[in-house]
């Protein structure tokens, strides 16, 4: 497997529309072989095709199994044009090598802004008015109209994207309240609750701000749903496995609650020449989004640079800083040396075999760092050396036992 390549050489795939700032970012750093798709690909073509990638970047739709990525032969990193990483088996690309990379904060404002505004538009009624007046009618009428100032915003999930919606809905003169599986700083005056049944009975509005994992899973189901206050409204921007969508199709039908705002769905189209399916639709009290919460241009063109630049920054020099999956080192740069970079599995024996190599062939190590996690290590060398010593040294690295990947930078 060849593994170390002058930058032309190295194939970066696009999926998912990613923005062309990701595009102009490789092409500043030198990359020419660059492919961009405005889809997510099927499971046998993702395979085929990553099969040849070295570099690909995804948003939230293309899956990365297990399976997938024990196709990735060539593959030194993946990125995530976007915050979530659930899409992505972490624990097997670590396994395989593959650091992963994501933009943390890059969109958290877009979220916010749109989870704000449909609390307003839910709060007054808006999307039943809007559906009736594009079917002639006219319902000029207060009844279940409400400002936003004064009701009770519960943020399920008081992270990056939860916080900033609760300093915008108190700007608005709502009274924030939340719930979280950590301790947290608690901005202005919102505050947290006991428990997540307390937010439901208390909150007008709920909006849902966690990711996805075990615990959040139907985290909102019919009980939950049940110990909303009657007439409550719920918002999700966060993904579609943390409520029960059936249970909820039914509290609205019910009317137990007055209307929801849902831009994520357990299954979602993989491209926009998909059908979207769901038992929300036609229910004129909700308002259904194609999972654009992250989807502004200003969003998009940061994390195309952001992740981008993260992709380069490990291919060029090796820094795997802000990896979700992987050890974290921080690099300087090599002007004068070359970089060998050494995957591991964190393994008794592999860091004495590794440096057994250099004092044996007596070769000058310029700096070296290293960095471990319960399962993998990471080393990267520094070596005054040619280009020819410098492969024949990552051929060397390359057959030492518990290897996952070896690299030499150019
Ligand atoms: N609709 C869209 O386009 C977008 C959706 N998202 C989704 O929003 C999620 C949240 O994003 P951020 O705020 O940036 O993440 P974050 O990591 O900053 O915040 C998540 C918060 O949820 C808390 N949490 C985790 N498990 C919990 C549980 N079981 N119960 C209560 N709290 C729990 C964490 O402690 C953390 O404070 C992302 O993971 C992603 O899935 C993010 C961006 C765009
Ligand atoms: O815009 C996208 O592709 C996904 C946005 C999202 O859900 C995220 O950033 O986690």
């Amino acid at each position: 497997m060849k593994t170390s390549f002058p930058r032309q050489d190295i194939r970066v795939l696009l999926l998912e529309g990613v923005s062309p700032s990701a595009v102009e970012t490789f092409q500043r750093a030198g990359y020419s072989q660059i492919e961009r798709h405005p889809g997510a690909l099927p499971p046998e073509e993702l395979k085929s095709r990553i099969a040849e990638a070295h570099i690909l970047g995804i948003r939230s739709r293309t899956q990365l199994s297990a399976d997938v990525l024990q196709s990735a032969r060539r593959l030194i990193a993946v990125g995530c044009f976007c915050i979530g990483t659930n899409q992505v088996d972490l624990d097997a690309a670590r396994a395989l090598g593959i650091p992963v990379f994501n933009a943390p904060y890059s969109n958290t404002r877009s979220v916010a802004e749109l989870v704000i505004a449909e609390a307003i538009m839910l709060l007054r009624g808006i999307p039943q008015k809007n559906m009736l007046c594009h079917r002639g009618g006219w319902t000029k009428s207060a009844a279940g109209s409400y400002e936003a100032r004064g009701k009770t915003l519960g943020v399920i999930g008081y992270g990056h994207i939860g916080t900033q919606v609760g300093v915008l809905a108190e700007s608005l003169g709502m009274q924030v309240i939340f719930h979280d599986i950590e301790a947290k700083l608690a901005l202005g005056n919102a505050r947290a609750v006991a428990h997540l049944g307390e937010l439901l009975e208390r909150a007008d509005v709920v909006t849902l701000h966690v990711p996805e994992t075990p615990a959040t899973r139907l985290m909102i189901g019919v009980e939950e749903l049940a110990r909303m206050r009657p007439g409550a409204l719920l918002i999700n921007a966060s993904r579609g496995s943390v409520v029960d969508i059936d249970a909820l199709a039914d509290a609205l039908r019910r009317g137990h609650l007055a209307g929801a705002a849902i831009d994520v769905f357990p299954v979602e189209p993989k491209g926009n020449d998909e059908p979207f399916v769901s038992p929300l639709i036609g229910m004129d009290n909700v308002i259904l989004t194609p999972h654009v919460g992250g989807s502004t241009q200003e969003a998009q063109d940061n994390i195309g640079i952001e992740v981008a630049s993260k992709l380069v920054r490990y291919s060029d020099n090796g820094s795997t800083l802000s990896a979700v999956n992987f050890p974290e080192v921080s690099l300087p740069e090599h002007p004068r040396s070359r970089r060998l970079l050494h995957i591991h599995r964190n393994v008794p024996g592999v860091l004495s075999r590794i440096n057994e190599l250099f004092s044996s062939g007596n070769i000058n190590i310029d700096a070296q760092f290293l960095q471990t996690d319960a399962e993998v290590g990471y080393v990267v060398i520094d070596v005054a050396a040619d280009e020819t010593q410098a492969a024949a040294l990552k051929d060397r690295l390359a057959a030492i036992p518990g290897t996952l990947r070896a690299r030499v930078l150019y």
